[in-house]
């Protein structure tokens, strides 16, 4: 039968069928996977095959096989260097929910995640919430963040969480699909999923809570179904979206707007820094490229990771 990984708890996967029969599972043997270094063979998100188990008394799964996945995003396991964690995977979008203050969101964070996001092939877009605190100057500076971003080719929506502000257009996004959310503390994540889908309590403050305390509580990704046909992949403990090893060569061309003009430099291997005739540096002197995504890639490029964090530079 063919199922896909809802929730999985170490040595038990949750699997469902297309008909909406869950089976727990179990992997027979050894289960190898080739080119990654993983921790976990199976994770949420997979498309799996799975037989039934008839010696048990319960009806239970066993997994022979893995469907090829559409992406994955990981997490650098703790104790066994170069090995990772799978967190999930075929995901179709992300959410990023951005608050101009309270708490900040800096476009240096905002073009990591999106950095991340086109690294991982999984499409993102941006989510402007609590636009009902703003005043005219703050939805000033989110007027202009959505016309940068969306002109690299991001949607931007403006929402309130609270007042259901395009929390319509938000659930039509969704409609089919598989959908992470993600952004800063605060940001309103937990109220929006609520604002969508009121029943749904995910666990996400609770468990990152427990584990804050130092507990051994292992968090595990799960993927719920929601009332009208779409699914949410909840991530309790795990900050932010993962990480991706680059190398400093790939890194523009993960900034879309970028990796267009690439071709236009006189050198093919431009890093955009110090090379002369670099279409993206006169992009950016033409003021066809903005100056917040390109100070973003220097520090990434730069791997100023202590300077990224404190950074409180304002967006323009
Ligand atoms: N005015 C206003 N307040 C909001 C909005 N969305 C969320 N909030 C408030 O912001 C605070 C944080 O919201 P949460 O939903 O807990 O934020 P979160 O992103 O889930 O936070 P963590 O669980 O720490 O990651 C709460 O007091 C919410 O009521 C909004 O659209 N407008
Ligand atoms: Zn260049």
């Amino acid at each position: 039968m063919t199922g896909r990984v809802y929730k999985s708890t170490g040595s038990w996967y949750t699997v469902k069928t297309e008909l909406g029969q869950t089976y727990e599972c179990r992997i027979k043997g050894k289960f190898r996977l080739k080119d990654i270094k993983s921790t976990n063979p199976i994770a949420v998100g997979d498309f799996v095959e799975f037989e039934l188990d008839t010696k048990s008394d319960q009806e239970t799964g066993v997994i022979n096989k893995i469907h090829d996945r559409q992406n994955y995003i990981v997490r650098k396991s703790v104790n066994l260097s170069k090995q990772t964690h799978i967190i999930a995977s075929n995901i179709d979008q992300v959410f990023l929910l951005v608050t101009i203050d309270n708490p900040p969101t800096f476009t240096s964070f905002i073009d990591r995640f999106l950095v991340t996001a086109e690294a991982y092939d999984i499409k993102a877009i941006l989510l402007f919430n609590k636009i009902d605190t703003y005043d005219n100057d703050t939805l000033d500076e989110v007027r202009y963040l959505a016309h940068v971003y969306r002109q690299i080719g991001y949607e931007c929506i403006g929402i309130s969480a609270i007042t259901g502000k395009n929390i319509d257009k938000v659930k039509s996004l969704m409609e089919g699909k598989v959908s992470m959310f993600t952004g800063h503390s605060g940001v309103g994540k937990s109220t929006l999923v609520n604002a969508i889908e009121p029943s749904l309590d995910l666990k996400t403050k609770e468990i990152s809570m427990q584990h804050m305390q130092g507990q051994h509580t292992t968090t595990f990704a799960e993927m719920f179904d929601l009332s009208f046909d779409a699914k949410i992949i909840d991530t309790p403990g795990i900050k932010g979206f993962g990480v991706v090893d680059m190398e400093k060569e790939e890194i523009s061309d993960y900034f879309p707007e970028f990796f267009k003009l690439k071709q236009d430099c006189k050198f093919n291997n431009c890093l955009h820094i110090e090379e002369p005739k670099c279409a993206v540096k006169e992009a950016l002197e033409n003021d066809e490229i903005a100056a917040s995504r390109y100070r973003s890639y220097v520090q990434i490029i730069e791997g100023d990771e202590e300077h990224y964090r404190t950074d409180n530079w304002n967006q323009e």
